[in-house]
C-alpha cells in the first residue's frame, strides 16, 4: 500500500502497520532482529516500556540476541518498565550480551564493575571489569577504549578512599589495582580517536606562562607526576576537562615560578605533555612590544620568532637515553600550527578583544631585559614582540609532532621609546594580572574550537613532518 506521509491519517496507518509487521516477524517468523525492532517500536513510538522490557528480555533469553540483552540490562539498571532498578540483574544481562559478542554490553558490564559511584550497588571487581572493557575495545567500541585510557591516566586504586586527586604525594604510596601508565593511556586514547571518538582525539596541553597557571581552569583536576628521559617537567601536570575536552595544564616556570626562563626544562615539559597524550599545546606568554601599534593590553597570535637564546637544549634528538634516535632537521616555516593559531585568533575576535593576527617574537636569553641598543636592533630586525620563552618551546613541540600555538599578552613597550622608562618586572606582572582574563578566555574558547574539529588530518601532517625530517635513525 502506498502512503502519503503528508497526511496525518496515512502516517497513523503506516505506524500501526509497522507494529503489526514487527509483531508478525517476531512472534510468527521468530526473527530475533525483528523482535529487537519490535522492542524499539514499543519503546520509541508507543512509549510502552513494560511491553518493550518483556520483548527485550525474551529476545535476549530465548533467541540469544546480544543487543536485546544490552537493552534489558539498561532497563534493569534504571528501573524502566519495572518497579525499581536492579543493578545486579543489569550486570547479568550485560554479561550475557557480552558473551553474545555485543561490544556495548561488554562496555556496560565493565563500567558497572569498575565504577565507584555511591549509587552503584554491584560488587566492585576491577580485574573482571577491565577484561570486559578490554574485550569491548578490542571489538572496536570507541567508548570502551576511551574509558580504559582514563583508567590508565589516573590509575585505579585498590581502596578508593585512599585516593586523593588533590594530593599526589600521598597517592604515590597507595596500592593500585591498575598503576598510572601514560603510554597505555595514550594508546587507548589513540585507538578511541581512530574509531571516531572525538573526545579522545584532541587532548590539549596548556602551558601557562608568567601570571597564568590557574588550576581552577578545571573542576576536579587530577595531578600527574611525570618523569621523562630529559628530566622532570617544571611541575606536576594537572589533568582535567574543559567542557568535555580533555586538557592538561602545566605551569611553564613551575607553580611557584621557581624556574627562570633559561632554567625551564623545556624538553621535559613538552615530552611530559606528549606522554600525557596531548595532541596540541596552547601557550600563553607575557611579551614586550617593539612596535607602536602593538599596545600593552593587546593580544597577539605569534606566527614567527627570532632566536636570541643560547645554550638551551633545543632538540630531543641528541642521543639521550630513552629519547628518540637519529638527527632531526626540522623546517621552521611555519613555526606555529596554523590550525591552532586560527582557533586562538577566532576565539579572541569573537570575544571582541583587540588581537593581532600575526607577530614575530624576538626571544632573548634573559633573565635580564634588553638594553636600549638591543631593543632598537630587535625593532630593525622586524620583531613585533620580545619575550624569553617561546624558543625552544615552539621548536620542541614541533619536534614532538604536536600542534603548537601561543597567545602573547603585551605587557610593556620594552625600552625603545624615547622619554619613557624601561620595562620592569612589576610592570609586566601588574599588566598581565589586569589582562589575564582575556588570555584565559581565549584559551578556553580555542579548546572548544579545537575539540569540536572533526578534520584531524593536520595532526597527522605534524607527525609525518617529523618522520620525514629525521636522518640516521640507527
Ligand atoms: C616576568 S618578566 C619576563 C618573563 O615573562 C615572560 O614569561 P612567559 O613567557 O613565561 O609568560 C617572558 O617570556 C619572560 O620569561
Ligand atoms: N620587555 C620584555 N622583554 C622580555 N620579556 C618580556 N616579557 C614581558 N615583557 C618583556
Amino acid at each position: 500500500m502506498a502512503y502519503n506521509l503528508q497526511k496525518e491519517e496515512d502516517v497513523k496507518q503506516y505506524v500501526e502497520n509497522l507494529g503489526i509487521e514487527y509483531r508478525f516477524g517476531c512472534y510468527h517468523e521468530k526473527k530475533p532482529e525483528v523482535c529487537q525492532l519490535l522492542g524499539d517500536y514499543l519503546e520509541a513510538i508507543k512509549k510502552d516500556y513494560k511491553k518493550a522490557a518483556v520483548v527485550y528480555k525474551n529476545n535476549c533469553l530465548d533467541y540469544n540476541y546480544g543487543k536485546s540483552c544490552l537493552k534489558y540490562g539498561n532497563y534493569s539498571l534504571i528501573g524502566r518498565g519495572r518497579d525499581k532498578p536492579d543493578p545486579k540483574e543489569a550486570l547479568q544481562y550485560f554479561e550475557k550480551g557480552c558473551e553474545l559478542s555485543d561490544p556495548a554490553s561488554c562496555l556496560h558490564a565493565g563500567v558497572l564493575l569498575t565504577n565507584t559511584g555511591s549509587d552503584i550497588t554491584v560488587q566492585r571487581d576491577v580485574p573482571k571489569g577491565y577484561n570486559y572493557l578490554k574485550k569491548s575495545c578490542d571489538r572496536n567500541d570507541d567508548m570502551a577504549c576511551h574509558y580504559l585510557s582514563g583508567m590508565y591516566l589516573a590509575g585505579v586504586p585498590r581502596n578508593v578512599v585512599d585516593f586523593n586527586p588533590h594530593n599526589p604525594e600521598k597517592n604515590k604510596n597507595i596500592d593500585y589495582l591498575i598503576k598510572p601508565d601514560l603510554k597505555q593511556a595514550f594508546q587507548f586514547a589513540n585507538k578511541a580517536c581512530e574509531l571516531g571518538n572525538i573526545y579522545a582525539c584532541a587532548n590539549i596541553g596548556i602551558i601557562g606562562g608568567s601570571g597564568f597557571d590557574d588550576p581552577s581552569l578545571f573542576q576536579n583536576p587530577i595531578e600527574l607526576h611525570v618523569n621523562t628521559p630529559f628530566g622532570k617537567p617544571s611541575d606536576t601536570l594537572l589533568q582535567g576537562q574543559i567542557k568535555g575536552v580533555p586538557c592538561v595544564l602545566l605551569a611553564r616556570h613551575g607553580r611557584k615560578h621557581q624556574y627562570q626562563p633559561s632554567d625551564v626544562n623545556y624538553r621535559a615539559n613538552i615530552w611530559a605533555l606528549k606522554e600525557a597524550g596531548c595532541t596540541h599545546v596552547l601557550a600563553t606568554t607575557a611579551t614586550g612590544s617593539l612596535v607602536e601599534e602593538y599596545k600593552p593590553g593587546d593580544l597577539v597570535i605569534l606566527d614567527d620568532f627570532i632566536d636570541r637564546t643560547w645554550g638551551r637544549k633545543c632538540t630531543f634528538y641528541d642521543r639521550t637515553e630513552g629519547g628518540p634516535r637519529g638527527v632531526c632537521h626540522l623546517p621552521m616555516r611555519p613555526a606555529f600550527c596554523e590550525r591552532s593559531r586560527r582557533a586562538l585568533f577566532d576565539a579572541a575576535v569573537s570575544r571582541g578583544y583587540r588581537c593581532h593576527e600575526k607577530g614575530t617574537a624576538v626571544v632573548i636569553q634573559g633573565p635580564r631585559f634588553s638594553s636600549r641598543a638591543e631593543s632598537l636592533m630587535h625593532r630593525q630586525w622586524g620583531g613585533h614582540l620580545v619575550n624569553m620563552t617561546t624558543v625552544p618551546e615552539v621548536v620542541l613541540a614541533k619536534e614532538a609532532g604536536l600542534s603548537y600555538a601561543a597567545v602573547a599578552l603585551i605587557t610593556d613597550y620594552d625600552c625603545w621609546r624615547e622619554d619613557e622608562k624601561s620595562v620592569s618586572v612589576s610592570e609586566v606582572l601588574a599588566m598581565f594580572a589586569q589582562n589575564v582574563k582575556k588570555a584565559a578566555d581565549v584559551i578556553l574558547d580555542a579548546v572548544q574550537i579545537l575539540g569540536a574539529d572533526t578534520d584531524l588530518e593536520y595532526l597527522n601532517a605534524h607527525r609525518e613532518l617529523v618522520t620525514s625530517s629525521i636522518m640516521l635513525k640507527d
